[in-house]
């Protein structure tokens, strides 16, 4: 059997060289461009806090009905006193800016919202129709994975960390090896073995059918998205009711909080895959890595910092080298804006699962943020070298006024 197979690619990861400079001119892969001079649409800085904003869940919509509630309240004020339809015209203006797939759209084309509409939702379409094709195409081998069954997936020690949701809770079962770089036991041994069969069975799927998939994204040529076979509820859910709690403690301050989309996917290493993965930050707010297994050597994850898009390809300081060594079962999770990359996967297969999370809202607010970044250290450190600056300017023409009087 012949299918046919991906319309064009997904985003990805932004590559940034260890020298420090980003690969390409920084636009491809999914990299959020700014938006087009004429595109009016705006939001609030900060959002109304007295405003109840309405329910959207009676409607169907093309994202969560919780996304629109969270948007409401930065919507201009005139805004909020508007129809609900009027309302969600305006927020899904803004939110399909955001949908991955289409990023590299927008960068080549757009010219007027509507065609930009336009082109997005046909782009969705392909995309469904993609995963449409897939889904009833693909025979599952587990179908267990497909829902999420919590005690079956996870450890008991990080579910017992969930269940509690307290800051203390989650740093119970959590080392912080470097700052903003996470580290702890999450999946069942079973979970993985049945995760890693899945993949196996549909790349071989894959194989029989020469059914044309779209990788991860463009940094790797091996490995598969798991939300283009049927796993996008489940993993939304992980996202949601796992993830999100976690971030909204530690990473509050890039979205963590309002995570409401995602990017699932496996990698696959070893000398007969991809070997290594460049220097790079996520298209994600925060990233979940977890190793599944099998045995492997070498593969370690390297940290260099966490730089905001001015800064990508600033200098590294010694404090922010730190090599993370994959265990299987264990997880990593850090900011997207963490520049890191893999080493070479020295012998055995190495695969590991990722899910890149991303918030509208954030993505939103960035744009009109016009100082510094509070997490990028890049930012800080100008910061303080401007106070520096000032205080010293203020010291001297302080003493230059004492020195006039006393003459
Ligand atoms: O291979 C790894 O563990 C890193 C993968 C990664 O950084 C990514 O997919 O964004
Ligand atoms: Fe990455």
């Amino acid at each position: 059997m012949s299918l046919d197979g991906a319309p064009t690619p997904p985003g990805g990861a932004q590559s940034v060289h260890a020298n420090g400079h980003i690969n390409g001119g920084g636009q491809q892969n999914g990299v959020v461009a700014a938006p087009p001079p004429h595109v009016t649409h705006r939001l609030r800085l900060n959002p109304s806090s007295d405003h109840k904003p309405d329910n959207y869940e009676d409607l169907e919509l093309d994202f969560s009905p919780l996304v629109f509630s969270s948007l409401e309240r930065y919507l201009p004020p005139n805004l909020l006193l508007q129809t609900r339809e009027m309302k969600v015209k305006y927020m899904r203006e803004i939110l399909l800016r955001y949908y991955p797939e289409s990023e590299r759209v927008r960068a080549h084309t757009i010219h007027c919202n509507r065609e930009f509409t336009n082109t997005v939702y046909k782009q969705l379409q392909k995309h469904r129709e993609y995963r449409q094709k897939i889904i009833s195409n693909y025979q599952r081998l587990h179908r267990e994975l497909y829902t999420m069954h919590a005690a079956n997936f996870f450890l008991p020690s990080f579910l017992k960390a969930i269940n509690e949701n307290t800051e203390q809770g989650f740093k119970n079962i959590m080392s912080e090896p470097c700052p903003g770089v996470f580290t702890f036991e999450m999946l069942q041994p079973r979970f993985c073995e049945m995760l890693l069969a899945e993949v196996e069975n549909f790349e071989k799927w894959v194989h029989e059918t020469k059914f044309r998939i779209m990788r991860p994204n463009t940094m790797n040529k091996y490995g598969a998205v798991l939300d283009d076979f049927g796993m996008e509820t489940m993993l939304d859910k992980l996202m949601e009711d796992f993830i999100r709690p976690m971030s909204k403690v530690f990473f509050a301050e890039v979205g963590g909080s309002t995570l409401d989309a995602h990017h699932g996917f496996v990698l696959e290493y070893g000398m007969d895959r991809d070997v290594d993965l460049g220097f790079h930050v996520d298209d994600s707010e925060v990233t979940l890595n977890v190793c599944l297994g099998k045995q492997f050597s070498g593969g370690e994850l390297f940290f260099r910092g966490v730089r905001c898009e001015k800064h990508v390809n600033t200098e590294t300081q010694s404090e922010e080298i730190f090599d993370y060594s994959h265990v299987p079962g264990h997880a990593v999770l850090h900011r997207g804006r963490h520049r890191h990359g893999a080493r070479a996967t020295t012998s055995g297969n190495r695969i590991n699962l990722l899910l890149w999370c991303r918030s509208s809202v954030f993505r939103e607010l960035r744009k009109y943020q016009k100082d510094f970044s509070s997490w990028c250290t890049e930012c800080q450190r100008e910061k303080r070298e401007r106070q520096r600056q000032s205080v010293a300017a203020t010291k001297l023409e302080l003493l230059r006024r004492e020195g006039q009087t006393a003459t």
